[in-house]
């Protein structure tokens, strides 16, 4: 690749073959993949819009790290449920839709809370369909932080977290009066220049710090370097040491095959715009294990908030057969549903449960993985094939054990080469995202993508890394 045409027209044989091959080649049909003309088009403007039709060449999308393509359904369902609005009103409440599998809107979390439970491997009642990743991870942790200045107050994260998990954690501390200088510590490799981190260098620091840490909130995947942390060995350590853990799952939900039951895992979170394909800002969700729920104390009894776990609380936490008796006494449902706070955007649970079809018509994540395995590792395959000159300015920073990684790999360009790059791919119909200073995200989904549009993508990055040296400043 990146020289000879004739390892490109072999690469893209072979990639024919291994579509042909693919049982899950069939569940790209579900979604809306942007055209060439429309990714080129400069105004959204419903005029100037290109009508797609399913002859027209199709963008390279590899960004689904970033936001999951539109399933087709997803229009159907929501045009169901402005129906049901349009014409019920309120009673869209109460009144299921004829030939639709959407729920009642009072039952509509319920409903989105068990086409969740297989994909991150829980319970239905483990589980909640509820407001979004940074809010979720508050609610967890008010729940579950509570700092003794003597005793454990610390937290520890990765030293490159997401932002957002940062000021979440930052705020917390500064919340309970304390000071990150003090009371937050953060990971990092002492090895690795790319900052992937080993189980072992997460270990050290919870050893270090055992004896005054509280929590540990980690990345299932890490958003920059595509690394797949060990959950279940992690969380275990940790246990060992009396630390409750939490884990942010925004790149690994619906990316690789999850177990948090099983992997006793104490509570975790996640968004519906990467993998899952939800839309843009729509619903997150969170996994809290049973035992960490327990509803202890019956509903009648005098002093029923006692044997509830601390919570901040709102009215849709509360257990149903109450929850529009309008008396102010708190009674949670067991289980995440009960960490609630207010009646969710039904259009929000309309857009993911849609999805969600998709993913069970694929046959789940387990599935999916297998493809995934696949077609990132033919990815990378055709990457470290391209020629000694491209290979010179640019390295993958993501672990080359597939086990861990999710469907993204992580390119670092030599310095100076990013907006180059990004533009040349762009110009190409190419789509994956860039993240500061000197890394592009490339992430083929299972459920969309091809083994084509791998080689696709592996001929326009040697085309614009040619291009983006000569510009280079
Ligand atoms: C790891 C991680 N944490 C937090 C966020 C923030 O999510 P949200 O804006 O949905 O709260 C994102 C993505 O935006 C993320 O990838
Ligand atoms: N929601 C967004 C809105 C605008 C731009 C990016 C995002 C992302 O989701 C970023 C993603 N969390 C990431 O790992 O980069």
């Amino acid at each position: 690749m990146g020289a000879s045409s004739i390892a490109v027209a072999e690469a893209r044989e072979q990639a024919k073959a291994l579509d042909r091959e693919d049982p899950l080649a069939f569940t790209r049909a579900e979604f809306n993949v942007p055209t060439t003309a429309q990714i080129a088009s400069t105004r959204l403007a419903e005029d100037s819009a290109t009508p797609e039709n399913d002859d027209d060449n199709k963008s390279v999308y590899l960004c689904g790290n970033s936001l999951g393509l539109q399933p087709k359904r997803t229009g159907t369902r929501i045009n169901q449920y402005l129906r049901t609005w349009a014409t019920q009103g309120v009673q869209g409440h109460f009144k299921p839709l004829a030939d639709s599998p959407l729920p009642t809107w009072l039952d509509a979390d319920a409903k989105a809370a068990e086409l969740i439970a297989p994909i991150v491997g829980a319970s239905e009642s483990e589980v909640a369909v509820m407001q979004t990743l940074t809010t979720n991870l508050h609610l967890l942790m008010s729940a579950f932080y509570h700092p003794d200045i003597n005793g454990r107050h610390k937290i520890i994260l990765e030293s490159r977290a997401f932002p957002s998990d940062h000021f979440a954690v930052e705020s917390q501390l500064r919340h309970h009066g304390l000071s990150p200088e003090t009371s937050m510590i953060t990971v990092q490799s002492p090895f690795s220049q790319d900052n992937v981190l080993s189980t072992y260098d997460i270990m050290s620091v919870i050893s270090t710090n055992a004896a005054d840490t509280a929590l540990i909130l980690l990345p299932g995947i890490q958003y920059y370097t595509g690394q797949l942390l060990d959950i279940p060995v992690i969380t275990a350590f940790a246990h060992k040491h009396g630390i409750f853990v939490i884990w942010d799952l925004a790149h690994a939900v619906g990316n690789v095959p999850l177990s948090l039951h099983a992997w006793d895992v104490d509570a975790a979170a996640w968004c519906t715009y990467k993998y899952l394909n939800g839309g843009p800002g729509c619903i997150g969700g969170l996994f809290v294990h049973e035992r960490n729920s327990l509803v202890t104390k019956a509903i009648t009894d005098p002093h029923p908030e006692e044997g509830y776990t601390n919570r901040l609380a709102g009215w849709w936490g509360n257990d149903k057969s109450t929850r529009f008796a309008m008396a102010n006494k708190f009674h949670p449902v067991g289980g995440a549903a009960g960490f609630q706070l207010s009646n969710p955007s039904v259009l929000d649970i309309t857009s993911l449960s849609a999805s969600l079809e998709v993913f069970q018509l694929a046959g789940g994540v387990k599935e999916l993985r297998k493809k995934s395995l696949k077609l990132t590792g033919f990815l990378e395959e055709l990457l470290n094939g391209m020629s000694e000159e491209d290979r010179a300015i640019f390295r993958i920073i993501t672990p080359s054990d597939p086990d861990q990684r999710g469907a993204q790999l992580s390119i670092l360009l030599e310095e100076g080469l990013l907006g180059g790059v990004m533009t040349e791919l762009e110009k190409r119909s190419v789509i994956v995202d860039e993240r500061k200073p000197d890394v592009i995200r490339v992430a083929p989904a299972p459920l969309y993508n091809t083994f084509e549009e791998c080689v696709a993508f592996v001929e326009a990055f040697s085309e614009a890394l040619a291009a983006a040296r000569k510009t280079k400043v």
